[in-house]
């Protein structure tokens, strides 16, 4: 039998993919939230629908078994019954800010009227505190800030499914996250690997869990062969949460190598598929903003050193060298977003360009607004499908972050 998970490269065909559709949770706030839930927008609701509808059909018409996020995490909790349902609930209300008192009992009254859907649903979407009938009247309720909408904030960012967790080989990461933003998205992959039955109790391997202070998110997390991973190190993925599970992966998977890439910590750039993404054997996508002069940036290829746990460095600045090295290629092209220029790479950048899916080798979804990136990626003889991205690419993702694929064919 086939694992549920498996994905050894970022290129093989891409069998199955798990997307969330974006619902109210990416308009249920205001300009002045906007900056903390990481969005510089506010998308309009019913064209981002139908833009990832158009994302997610053309998965489908290339071969490509599309998942959901918020159907998995309902089919997960109710495999689990009442008991998984109040403990679920129990989690994520502590992790809202409420691990007890009188308004935890009024969500949780609230959000088990509804059915297991609606209930994901609304915890995704955000708790408004006039949806309630409670007045609270204890200390916390009455010093905190009066005006402020929301008992539980929306989730916009979950239409990325990339970020929380990452299949790497027959297993995968789920993510402490870096902001209180998208913390407890991963609660939701969590309970679908532990409790789905298309996914507990199959052997999957979870590299590193949750239950970390270091962080790290899966737009950072490269696989780019069956045994090389290449990790952003990144305003979202700390150099020691790279340790730890680089020790994880070498002591018991395949994988025995990690390159680390320090790119800027800033919004724009903020994980390494937003600035450098592989799409077919010898051909990657790559910013000319990340690197410095004459091509180069910080890399540390780290391998299993002699004793228990111990890591080698090996720091090098020619990332091309590198992945050649790495990947044990004569040569290999790195293809700049928006061409290079300037002004269009920035803005190519900005809006995804480099943030290509690769749904076989040499084979890639893109949104269209990158035309110059697009028609570029065309003369390198990639076959580039391009999808809708007015409304989406509002909240600073690409397809890649809009896809965590779940299996993908071997080389
Ligand atoms: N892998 C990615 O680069 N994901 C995009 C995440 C965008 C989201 N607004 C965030 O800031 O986390």
């Amino acid at each position: 039998m086939t694992s549920p998970i498996h994905v050894n490269s970022e290129i093989g065909k891409l069998k199955t993919v798990m997307l969330k559709r974006p619902d109210v949770e990416v308009e249920n706030f205001t300009p002045d939230m906007m900056e903390r839930l990481l969005f510089d927008d506010i998308p309009y609701l019913p064209i981002a629908q139908k833009e990832h509808d158009n994302f997610a059909d053309t998965l489908r018409q290339n071969g490509t078994e599309v998942l959901y996020l918020e159907q998995l995490s309902a089919e997960a909790i109710d495999a689990g019954g009442d008991e998984l349902k109040n403990s679920f609930l129990e989690q994520m209300l502590t992790e809202s800010g409420y691990a007890m008192g009188a308004t935890h009992d009024a969500l949780k009254e609230y959000l088990l009227s509804l059915s297991t859907q609606d209930m994901v649903n609304k915890i995704m979407g955000g708790v408004r505190k006039d949806e309630l009938d409670f007045v609270p009247s204890d200390l916390v309720s009455a010093a905190e800030e009066n005006d402020y909408p929301f008992l539980m904030d929306p989730m916009p960012n979950l239409y990325f499914t990339r970020d929380p967790a990452a299949s790497i080989g027959d297993g995968l990461s789920i993510n402490h996250m870096t902001f209180a933003a998208r913390q407890r998205e991963s609660l939701f992959m969590e309970t679908i690997i532990k409790y789905h039955p298309r996914f507990a109790n199959k052997g999957l391997n979870v590299w590193r869990d949750r239950n970390h202070d270091t962080r790290i998110e899966g737009g950072d997390e490269l696989v780019l062969s069956d045994h090389v991973l290449a990790i952003g190190v990144s305003q979202r993925t700390s150099a020691n949460a790279i340790e730890d599970i680089a020790r994880n992966l070498f002591r018991d998977s395949k994988f025995d190598k990690v390159i680390a890439i320090k790119i800027p910590h800033n919004h724009a750039m903020m994980h390494l598929d937003t600035v450098f993404t592989m799409i077919n054997t010898d051909q990657f996508t790559v910013h000319p903003g990340i690197l410095g002069e004459g091509g180069h940036i910080d890399t540390w290829t780290i391998t299993p050193g002699k004793g228990d746990g111990e890591l080698k460095l090996d720091h090098r600045t020619d990332l091309k060298q590198v992945l050649k090295d790495a990947l044990g290629l004569d040569d290999l092209d790195l293809i700049p977003t928006g061409n290079g220029d300037p002004i269009i790479s920035g803005r190519e950048q900005w809006n995804d360009g480099s943030n290509t899916l690769a749904i076989a080798p040499g084979v890639v979804v893109t949104y269209n607004r990158n035309y110059v990136s697009n028609e570029l990626l065309r003369k390198h003889g990639l076959k580039v499908i391009d999808v809708l991205s007015s409304e989406l690419s509002r909240g600073r993702g690409g397809p890649r972050c809009m896809s965590m694929p779940l299996v993908r064919e071997d080389l």
